[in-house]
């Protein structure tokens, strides 16, 4: 089955019919491909969370339907028979080490498996599987969770999620609070899931970087609607529209069109990160050397 997840005019509103109702979301319309790297992007209050939590049905929309995979969930579906649907979509809240209570870290990693009856030693074989996904060794199944580092103990949460062996894996903010390596390892985990694993990846962001460096499909939110969906080398063409919504433009994309702008090199596709710039700016000075031309002179100049 095509685990892709579809949102047909999906509204939602909150405490619905009481007085103090509060609209979250209006007509959403997008598709979440089965394999894809989806970025959901906006400023804050702009619907984000209240998405996420339609993508397992935590929530339900208050007007029009969510396919996941291949079950609909309207206003009125019933809360039973969700189960299935959480154990394929897993969430990764932010900050999802607060949710850490077990004595060990492996029997934290294999609380869900267990929940769902796995055994004992199943859950054992299934923490032993997950640790190295997230960048920790075996050596870690008997220590406390409460041990570790801030960083170390959220790669313990993520594994609890994996553990649940989901086809989609929704992160939102994933590396709020770490520092730089960490930011960088984490997100170099996450990208390693999906192209070695398989696993669809629906990222919540404030940061454009982490969109340029690993997304392949971007949704912009604003005010509860979507306002730009498509491939992110598509969206981050147009610097102007993205300031205008006082979003960022990522560094590398910023950075060729000033090159563009100020000595003419012509880097053709916009890059997205830094090898892909280095490329391009070695091959157009390359291209400009050999043509006999001046490389840091506007146009074709000699
Ligand atoms: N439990 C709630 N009850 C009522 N209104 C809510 C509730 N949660 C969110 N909202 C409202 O819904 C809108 C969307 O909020 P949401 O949390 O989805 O935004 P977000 O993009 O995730 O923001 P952030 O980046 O700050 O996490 C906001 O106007 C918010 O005030």
């Amino acid at each position: 089955m095509v685990m892709d997840i579809t949102f047909e005019k999906v509204g939602y509103t909150y405490q619905k019919g009481s007085p103090f109702e509060s609209r979250a979301l209006y007509d959403i319309d997008f598709d979440i491909k089965q394999g894809s790297y989806t970025a959901l992007v906006g400023h804050t209050g702009s619907g984000k969370s209240t998405i996420l939590r339609h993508l397992n049905a935590l929530n339900k929309p208050t007007e029009g339907k969510v396919i996941i995979g291949d079950r609909e969930i309207i206003s009125t579906t019933n809360n039973k028979n969700l189960k299935g649907i959480r154990k394929k979509v897993g969430i990764v809240f932010q900050f999802p080490e607060a949710q850490l209570f077990e004595e060990t870290i492996a029997k934290d990693i294999a609380f869900g498996p267990k929940n769902f009856g796995a055994t004992e030693e199943e859950g054992i074989e299934i923490a032993k599987r997950m640790l190295p996904l997230v960048g920790l060794d075996e050596t870690y199944m008997e220590r406390s969770p409460f041990d570790l580092s801030g960083g170390q103990m959220r790669r313990v949460a993520i594994a609890g999620v994996l553990a649940m062996e989901p086809e989609v894996l929704v992160l939102d903010e994933p590396t709020a609070g770490l520092d730089p390596k960490g930011r960088t390892e984490m997100m170099e985990m996450f990208y390693s899931l999906y192209k070695e694993q398989g696993i669809t990846i629906v990222l919540v962001t404030h940061q454009m970087e982490d969109v340029a460096n690993y997304a392949n499909h971007m949704i912009i939110l604003e005010n509860g609607t979507v306002v730009k969906e498509g491939a992110p080398r598509e969206i981050f063409k147009d610097e102007a529209w993205l300031e205008s919504k006082q979003l960022d433009v990522p560094a590398t994309v910023s950075f060729a069109s000033r090159l563009e702008e100020r000595i003419g090199l012509q880097l053709g596709e916009i890059p997205l990160t830094t090898e892909e710039l280095a490329d391009k700016l070695v091959a157009e000075l390359n291209r400009k050397t050999a043509a006999g031309l001046n490389p840091f002179e506007g146009g074709d100049a000699k």
